[in-house]
């Protein structure tokens, strides 16, 4: 079977991308039927041509994306960026161009980034993102060379250490940390995880998602000025921003496990996530990668996290909500969660209330697990090249 056969063999209810055209105005639901019928039917059509149109199609959407609150987006809207970017995948793929198959796994990547499931086919793009994955040639292999680690400045910082616990039971857990919303450090909880052995070899990732588009953060850190987001390849990422740490690049706070499923089958959800302050829900898991020298500045979250370190070391500093005052939150709605005090150099004349705030820190080494509690400030800097992932719940 041909690459476009295969892709059409995905779908289970081809009625419910037909429903997404309803979502367009008349004239995009003409262009999206003529690219659809291109793709079902087969005609003398220029793809070219096609493929312009179905980009004024996504260009539309995109703007109906970008319009109000990311979670005030109908997701209906959401859905009909997947149809179409699976059809505009289908297009490029018929085309047989040079790259093809690069070009889609591309624009299936945008729709899994921007887009939301179908409801029937689900998993019609995850599928679709692991058979370019499939047919494209692998990478050779890369060394990594600098095995740099950082000076820790923890001692800079006056405070409490977080208290250590070996792999604690639930009860114990939730009676000296979740219910009273205190922060430990978990040694020793995630040796099953078929990542810690796998992950610490860059050459995995590469080739098993190196062709992946996935959003980086740019810049010292995200409430800095010249802070910006760009989408790239891993491959590019793991190239220009985490063997090379000069340019600091993170791939932070992304959602790479629904993107790429395998890379799911390789963490497990800690049994600390059963335990629920209200309604248990499905924890929303993160991956953090990054170079040596990544900073998250001090901030807060809505959620308990249980942070946890795959490999590398980073360095955390905490404050309890009741200091929040003492932090100085910047104003305005787009960073209100961010504190405008740096604890490792404060200014103490223009923030003279941080002197009575009280800090916590800790150590965050391969294999630990940090419990944040909800509401609870955290500084997180990587110390050395270092996978994270969170999963946050509550
Ligand atoms: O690891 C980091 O850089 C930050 C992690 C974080 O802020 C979180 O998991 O909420
Ligand atoms: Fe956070």
């Amino acid at each position: 079977m041909d690459l476009k056969s295969k892709l059409i063999a995905l779908i289970q209810n081809g009625s419910e991308i037909e429903k997404c055209m309803n979502d367009l105005n008349l004239h995009l639901r003409e262009t999206f039927q003529e690219c659809h019928d291109y793709c079902f039917k087969s005609g003398q059509v220029y793809e070219d041509v096609l493929l312009l149109k179905i980009d004024s199609i996504l260009d539309y959407l995109h703007d109906e994306l970008n319009t109000g609150h990311w979670s005030e987006v109908p997701v209906t809207t959401r859905q009909t960026f997947t149809c179409v970017s699976f059809i505009k995948a289908l297009v490029i793929v018929s085309s047989g161009a040079d790259e093809s198959v690069r070009n889609a796994l591309k624009c299936v990547d945008l729709g899994l980034l921007l887009g939301a499931p179908l409801s029937e086919n689900c998993g019609l793009m995850t599928q679709a993102a692991a058979l370019f994955s499939e047919s494209m040639s692998k990478p050779s292999s890369v060394r990594v060379l600098s095995k740099r680690k950082l000076p820790s400045n923890l001692g800079r910082v006056h405070g409490k250490e977080v208290p250590v616990l070996h792999c604690p039971s639930i009860e114990h857990f939730n009676e000296n940390h979740f219910k009273p919303c205190y922060p430990a450090v978990l040694k020793d909880c995630i040796s099953h995880w078929p990542a810690v052995t796998k992950w610490p070899d860059v050459n995995y990732l590469l080739e098993l998602a190196g062709s992946r588009t996935v959003p980086i953060e740019i810049g010292s850190h995200y409430a800095d000025e010249n802070w910006t987001q760009k989408l790239m390849s891993l491959r590019e990422f793991i190239y220009d921003h985490y063997l090379d740490s000069s340019s600091l690049g993170y791939l932070a706070q992304h959602n790479l496990f629904d993107q790429i499923p395998e890379l799911r089958e390789d963490i497990r959800v800690p049994d600390y996530c059963a335990l629920a302050r209200e309604e248990g829900v499905d924890p929303d898991v993160n991956a953090w990668l990054g170079p040596e020298g990544t900073v998250s500045p001090l901030h807060f979250d809505p959620k308990d996290n249980l942070l946890t370190q795959v490999y590398g070391t980073k360095e955390v500093v905490l404050f309890a909500p009741c200091d929040s005052e003492r932090l100085y939150p910047h104003e305005g709605s787009l960073l209100f969660n961010t504190a405008q005090v740096d604890p490792y150099a404060p200014d103490l004349d223009k923030f003279p209330k941080y002197r009575g705030a009280g800090a916590y820190k800790c150590m965050l080494e391969a294999g630990d697990m940090l419990y944040i509690p909800l509401r609870w400030w955290h500084h997180v800097s990587a110390l050395e090249k270092s996978f994270s992932v969170s999963f946050w719940w509550s």
